[in-house]
């Protein structure tokens, strides 16, 4: 694993946008794995900076986003691929039929076999942009979530509803159930780029960094990956082993 610290979250997401349209300029068809929650709204707003001046371009791009509520379909705002249409991709040049983020309604088995079959004839993900759960879960995998899980069905634990209850009216609000990449899934990808930052997040990167490898943190796993690059504020960094 390697690990970037940043005195500030400014600085932080102007060096993960970078990563990611460097990506898109050196090989036009990347394929992106995108992520949600407040983490990387930065790095969006950087990289739509960057189209609107600079004209890097996006139409041969293909995405995928790591999980998507269940029970919510793309026009309800707090749906995942809502956050995702309104917060980067309808501010790129990349058409939104190449955007995929997991269907949240309907048949749920078939939207979890299809999904993954998406990814392999898209040739894989390249580039995986990662936050992480103050309990550190990783798209929607929960701690206990066995390491070879591909896109599933999961069951949200209390404190993730809680965490993510900001985003709704209430707590009730947010759905108890979610459509996720699996463990397995997420380490396929050919490169991991993982932001965190704030005090909230420092326990979780400790254990994720110095703690063993075990599925009660699932983030843990990602030590036994080839290519992951931690992008930390030094709060989030301030608990590591020296
Ligand atoms: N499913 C998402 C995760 O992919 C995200 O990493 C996490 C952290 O959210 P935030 O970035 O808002 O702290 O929230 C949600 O649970």
């Amino acid at each position: 694993m390697q690990i970037q610290i940043f005195q500030d979250e400014e600085s932080l997401h102007r060096a993960v946008a970078k990563e990611l349209i460097e990506a898109v300029k050196t090989k036009p068809n990347t394929v992106l794995g995108l992520s949600t929650g407040s983490s990387p709204l930065g790095t969006y707003a950087n990289m739509i900076k960057d189209h609107q001046v600079s004209g890097t371009d996006y139409s041969d791009v293909v995405t995928f986003n790591l999980d998507e509520y269940v029970g919510l379909d793309g026009t309800h705002s707090q749906s995942y691929r809502y956050f995702m249409n309104t917060s980067l991709l309808n501010h790129l040049n990349i058409p939104l039929n190449q955007t995929n983020v997991p269907n949240g309604t309907g048949d749920l088995k078939e939207a979890c076999e299809s999904y993954e079959a998406k990814i392999v004839s898209a040739g894989g993900i390249d580039l995986q942009l990662l936050g992480i759960g103050t309990n550190g879960h990783i798209g929607f995998n929960e701690p206990g979530t066995a390491f070879d899980t591909r896109t599933h069905v999961t069951q949200l634990l209390q404190e993730t509803i809680d965490g993510n209850a900001r985003f709704f009216d209430s707590a009730a609000d947010v759905p108890k159930e979610a459509v996720t990449m699996g463990i397995d899934t997420i380490m396929d990808v050919k490169k991991i780029i993982l932001i965190a930052y704030g005090s909230k997040k420092a326990a979780a990167i400790r254990e994720m960094v110095n703690g063993p490898v075990t599925d009660s943190m699932p983030a843990s796993i990602l030590q036994k990956h080839q290519d992951v690059t931690l992008f930390l504020d030094e709060e989030a960094a301030s608990l590591l082993k020296k």
